[in-house]
């Protein structure tokens, strides 16, 4: 309370601490989060005049920080609300791990690229590079499926039988789970280490990764799926134009594609995944965006709604 008689400005409060509203400080972190510098100051001006305007006296942290929030959104701040938000609450004190599964040609590369500037997160891997070299330490003599694509894996299976049902989901399982150790090593040495991650692949799928990492609430799946073939189809049209990556392997193996998306997607809902529809790529990011942003609040709220600071 001791700020009360030394200064007529609002006072924030935290848990531990209390101190004056500064515009600096909160232009600051609106810098941080990719505001120009003028436009930082202008808007917390206003912020602050709005705080005066509801004659409010003191304000905690956590309302101050989403009047902010809310204030970039409706001036059409939205890039900057998302980076504020995220910066501010959960890279500081976090490391977050994104985890983009989805059937070859889904998109999960290019969703995997924009979230992870949309969030300021630096790292991103995808699960082919992994399995790159995953096949430089096994061999192929160990596990053929692993020098195999995801839909071609079943050919290197031991006396398949070629009118089984399970044929190209055994393939793909069994060329998943040597990636999985990579995907897992990777995911261990972020958590130790505090820093943020996203990891994107074919070989993301929910039910072989260990349950050990879906209770740990900072590790995040998502599944991306297209249900329209049409669509899915002219992804890999569209690919092919500006990579050296061959149409034609991938529509030839198409049906067996949309057998391996089919299994993720169920896969993904008995694991409580988030399956979104990735049409538009600004709807996927937002939605991508919004279950990020809402684990994280639940989360902040569990722990109080004190684990970082707010300007
Ligand atoms: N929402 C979208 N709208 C339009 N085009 C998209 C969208 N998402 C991805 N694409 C395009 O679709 C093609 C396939 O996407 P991408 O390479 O990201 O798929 P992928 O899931 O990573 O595939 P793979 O697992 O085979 O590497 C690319 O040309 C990409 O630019
Ligand atoms: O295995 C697969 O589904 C894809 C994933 O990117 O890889 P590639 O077609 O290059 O083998």
């Amino acid at each position: 309370m001791i700020f009360d008689t030394i200064t007529d400005k609002i006072i924030v409060t935290a848990k531990d601490y209390e101190m004056p509203f500064s515009k600096g400080l909160l232009a600051r972190s609106l810098t941080t989060a990719g505001m120009k510098p003028s436009e930082a100051y202008i808007f917390a001006r206003g912020i602050e005049a709005d705080l005066n305007t509801d004659s409010l006296k003191r304000i905690s942290k956590y309302e101050l920080r989403q009047r902010v929030y809310y204030s970039l959104i409706s001036d059409d701040y939205e890039d900057i609300a998302d980076k504020y938000l995220i910066w501010r609450r959960i890279l500081k004190k976090h490391s977050v791990i994104i985890l983009v599964g989805g059937s070859s040609g889904v998109g999960t590369s290019t969703i995997a690229f924009e979230l992870a500037s949309r969030l300021g997160i630096s790292s991103v891997i995808g699960t082919d590079s992994i399995r790159e070299v995953m096949r430089r330490s096994i061999s192929k003599d160990v596990v053929p499926m692993l020098y195999e694509s995801s839909y071609t894996a079943w050919r290197a299976l031991r006396n398949y039988d070629e009118e089984d049902d399970e044929l190209y989901i055994q393939g793909f399982l069994r060329h998943v789970e040597p990636v999985l150790l990579g995907i897992e090593g990777i995911i261990d040495r972020c958590l130790t280490e505090g820093t943020s991650v996203i990891i994107e692949g074919t070989h993301i799928l929910p039910g072989m990764i260990s349950d050990k990492y879906h209770n740990i609430p900072n590790v995040i799946f998502l599944t991306l799926t297209l249900s329209s073939e049409n669509v899915h189809k002219k992804r890999f049209i569209a690919r092919a134009k500006v990579s050296d990556r061959p149409l034609e392997r991938y529509l030839e193996n198409f049906e067996i594609i949309k057998d391996i998306n089919k299994y993720i997607v169920k896969d993904s809902n008995s694991h409580l995944v988030p399956v979104i529809e990735n049409v538009s790529i600004s709807d996927t990011v937002q939605e991508c965006l919004e279950i990020v942003t809402n684990k994280f609040n639940t989360l902040d709220k569990e722990e109080g709604g004190e684990m970082e600071e707010i300007i």
